[in-house]
């Protein structure tokens, strides 16, 4: 390129000065302009600026030296080398001229060589002098990027997430920062002469695509997810964002990447606990179900069979409200890790919800795999449990369904296998059955009843019937129980065995209950302010009732409503719902014991049976189950259980009802063992509220007469008529109450009847015979004297009916009959010491 010509302007006043310099400047290759004055140089140096001036001292208007210190004034023509043309030498002008900063001189008539020299070095100096500003600008330039660049590395070394520049030109990276580095584990200069594809194991075809890619975006920004494979092989997981940014004739592809290792981990993490069991880590009700539900889809394709385990734990609740919750979730942990040992590793275990457990079952074989497992499931459990010191057993009832074969839809396969389960229950638990469509029918059949039943609350289809309690001392009635009964239109009276159980599964049993109490409290009510008077009604209370709603709150507002004193309602509760929620039920128990509300405990000795845990509610009565009374004057177990119950109850003060006695001998046996009132059908049905008030006002008269009880009762037992009538014959003289039984069945009955102090039994009867008979009466009546009359020569079953304590004396047939009548008054003799002897031992204070 051919070099630039320099501009000289030549400033004089006279045209033959700025001629002459023009004329020796042409030749060597200057470009020059001329001003004829201060003021024109001045104009026409603000248009283009010359890169010299040749300018005469002395001219008029603005002169050499004015026009100097104006350009030099001014930043953008101060540059401009200025060369002061003058005919004066004097010293004072020319340093006039330095002074307005005129850079050299030369002395009119110019010489050509000395003006060609100034020139030219003149401007060689400028030149350089340009350069040199220009080398200081650029240094400038570069110390400033450079602490943009340090101030860009310190931010992005600071940033958290790495930051990597990659240029689309030479697909190198042209910066990192410090937290790449650590990411990957390579260094700065590492990574800036690696290929990027390194990193993610791309091949640079596909990097380039990338980046063409994200060209083609603009500025907008690109997202994925990835892997990046670090110095050490290991791999990090990383959400990259990747923006392409123009710079000079490249492209950068800025990557902005983030390490989601732990943030996976804490997805991981949290969808672990969405989808477990925190207290076992089994699979939750949620994800059984979709392993099931992707178990079926895999099994419908390859014709295999699933078998859904649905398991229950037996009595859980018990051990839970017994023993605390610790022990319970220590139990459901270690019952989990004995329901996985008995599944195999393609089997799913899950928790469905508290004690209940799920197992998946896949294989050809279906039933039998099934109940094979279901076998080892019970099997398990044969060990007891350690469970934070305490010993505890426990078994589980299990449903089973099976696909194809009851259904392929996940929620109707668990549905059936919960039914069936129930079934397993109901069967008496600790076993296993199979889902039936029977069993659908049954679960239909119940639907529809809740349904019915939720329509007999709202439409109010219940009704109270009335059994009146008889208090034995007196024969008086005592009271009533409420019992419930459902009008079901088209059906006509349901007894409450037949929807009770449902009542409470639901939970309905809190509405219905809270209706009981309410109608009951009404009745109450109606009668106090009838002829009829005060009655004492108990009703039943579900141990829902007490979870479920505020009881204590709910009894004192019927009474208040209905103006009932406390004093009329009773509660009867079972022990078992007593044992559930015991704290809370104790301290609702006591608020309406202040209110002077009585609680009784139903159905005792069919439950916990744990009168010092009893002690601790504050109870007033207790209704022996119906159970014992049925055979109480028959079986010595029963009677053995009725006596203890009353004792125990005797001791801590409570009083004793019997329910379900239906004859005039259970009614005496009950009577002579001090208990306080009985109920059941011999003395009424449950009754309608109407025919209750005609009982009340005329009460049956039962036979309560004072009986034997002072008197002396000899029963005489013998099959032989004659006999029976020889030995009364012997007896009539000493003034005894005289019995007489053909057999063993009449002997029980006249015992339950009367009083009988002393019994003379025939060794040899049909049937029982004399042994047996006083075995038993040993047990039912162990205040009896009890003699045997033999016939027989064998003494051994004597003997041993004297050890086991039935038997007082005994005699041999022909009896001596002075010697038997002293034989039996004596035993009277001793009847009446070992009486007293007892009177006393009870009148001694409790230990
Ligand atoms: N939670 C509630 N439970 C209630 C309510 N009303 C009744 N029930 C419970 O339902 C069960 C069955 O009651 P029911 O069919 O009324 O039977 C009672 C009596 O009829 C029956 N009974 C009475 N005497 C005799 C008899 O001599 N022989 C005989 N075979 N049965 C007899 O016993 C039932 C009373 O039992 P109990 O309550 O234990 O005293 C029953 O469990 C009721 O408790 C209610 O409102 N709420």
């Amino acid at each position: 390129m051919k070099p630039r010509q320099p501009n000289i302007l030549i400033v004089d006043d006279e045209l033959q000065n700025r001629r002459l310099l023009a004329v020796l400047l042409g030749p060597e290759g200057y470009l020059t302009s001329s001003a004829a004055s201060g003021e024109e140089a001045l104009a026409a140096i603000s248009t283009v600026a010359p890169d010299l001036i040749l300018l005469d001292l002395m001219m008029p208007g603005i002169d050499g030296c004015a026009v100097a210190s104006i350009l030099k004034a001014n930043p953008a023509t101060a540059h401009i080398p200025i060369i002061m043309v003058t005919a004066l030498v004097d010293r004072s002008a020319r340093l006039a001229g330095l002074d307005a900063g005129a850079e050299e001189f030369l002395t009119k008539p110019v010489d050509r060589a000395e003006l060609w020299l100034r020139v030219r070095n003149l401007l060689r100096l400028k030149a350089l002098g340009a350069i040199e500003s220009h080398s200081a600008e650029l240094e400038q330039q570069v110390q400033a990027r450079t602490v943009e660049l340090q101030r860009f590395r310190t931010a992005m070394d600071a940033t958290a997430d790495a930051i990597m520049l990659l240029s689309h030109k030479t697909m190198r990276f042209v910066e990192v920062n410090a937290t790449a580095c650590a990411m990957l584990g390579y260094s700065r200069d590492e990574l800036f002469s690696m290929s990027p594809c390194a990193l993610d194991e791309t091949d640079p075809q596909q990097l380039a695509g990338l980046c063409d890619a994200l060209i083609a975006l603009g500025t907008d920004t690109a997202l994925s997810t990835s892997e990046l494979v670090r110095k050490d092989g290991t791999r990090v997981q990383v959400d990259i964002h990747r923006q392409a940014m123009r710079s000079d004739n490249d492209w950068i592809i800025v990557a902005v990447v983030r390490d989601i290792t732990a943030r996976n981990e804490a997805d991981r993490r949290l969808h672990h606990l969405a989808h477990h069991d925190p207290l076992t880590a089994l699979p939750n009700r949620m994800l059984f179900y979709a392993t099931l539900k992707k178990t079926l889809e895999v099994a419908i394709d390859s014709r295999w069979k699933v078998a859904v385990l649905f398991i229950d734990l037996d009595h859980f609740k018990a051990v839970n409200d017994t023993l605390g919750h610790m022990v319970g979730d220590e139990l459901l942990i270690q019952f989990s890790e004995r329901l996985t040992q008995c599944a195999r590793i393609r089997d799913t275990v899950g928790r469905l919800g508290g004690d209940e457990f799920g197992v998946i079952l896949v294989g050809q074989e279906g039933q039998q795999a099934a109940a094979v497992v279901a076998g080892k499931i019970g099997a398990a459990l044969r060990a007891p449990f350690l469970l934070h010191g305490h010993e505890v057993s426990v078994s589980a009832s299990i449903g089973i369904t099976i696909h194809p074969d009851d259904s392929s839809d996940p929620d109707t396969l668990i549905k059936y296998a919960d039914t069936a389960m129930y079934r397993a229950k109901q069967a008496g638990r600790d076993t296993y059955r199979f889902f039936t469509a029977q069993m659908n029918a049954d679960a239909l059949a119940q639907l529809d009843l809740e349904s019915a039943l939720r329509r007999a609350i709202d439409q109010e289809q219940f009704v109270l019937h009335y059994q009146p309690k008889l208090q034995l001392s007196d024969g008086r009635i005592a009271g009533v129980e409420a019992l419930l009964r459902w009008q079901r239109p088209g059906v006509g009276l349901v007894p409450p065995n037949e929807f009770i159980p449902l009542l409470e599964e639901t939970g309905l049993i809190v509405r219905v209950g809270s209706w009981v109490i309410a109608a009951a409290c009404r009745q109450i009510a109606e009668w106090l302010a009838s002829s009829v008077g005060a009655v004492h009604v108990a009703v039943n209370v579900s141990g829902r009732q007490f979870i479920d709603n505020d009881l204590d709150a709910e009894i004192a507002l019927a009474l208040e409503k209905y103006g009932v004193p406390g004093e009329l309602l009773e509660l009867e509760l079972t022990e078992t719902s007593m044992m559930a929620n015991t704290e809370r039920t104790i301290d609702i128990l006591c608020k309406l014991k202040s209110r002077g509300v009585q609680i009784s405990v139903d159905d005792f000795g069919t439950g916990y049976s744990s009168l010092s845990y009893l002690r601790r509610f504050p109870i007033n009565k207790l209704k022996i189950d119906i159970a014992f009374i049925r055979e109480v004057t028959t079986s010595p177990d029963d009677a053995a259980i009725v006596r203890a119950i009353i004792s125990m109850a005797r001791s801590l003060k409570l009083e004793v009802v019997a329910e379900g006695v239906e004859n005039e001998m259970q009614l005496n046996y009950l009577r002579r063992h001090q208990c306080d009132e009985i109920q059941g059908f011999y003395v009424s049905r449950p009754l309608t509220a109407a025919a209750l008030r005609e009982l009340l006002a005329c009460p049956p008269v039962l036979n309560l007469s004072e009986g034997n009880f002072a008197r002396q009762v000899l029963l005489i037992v013998d099959d032989d008529a004659l006999m029976l009538d020889m030995l009364a014959d012997v007896f009539s003289a000493d003034g005894y109450d005289i019995l007489t039984a053909h057999s063993a069945a009449d002997g029980f009955d006249l015992l339950a009847l009367h009083d009988v102090q002393v019994i003379l039994c025939d060794q040899q009867m049909p049937g029982m015979n004399g042994n047996v008979f006083l075995d038993i009466v040993r047990e039912l009546h162990p205040e009896t004297i009890r003699i045997m009359l033999s016939g027989q020569s064998d003494l051994l079953p004597i003997m041993g009916a004297i050890n086991q304590g039935a038997v007082y004396r005994f005699y041999s047939k022909p009896w001596d009959n002075k010697l038997l009548r002293d034989n039996v008054r004596a035993a009277f003799q001793h009847y009446r010491a070992m009486q007293a002897m007892a009177a006393a031992q009870r009148a001694l204070p409790l230990p």
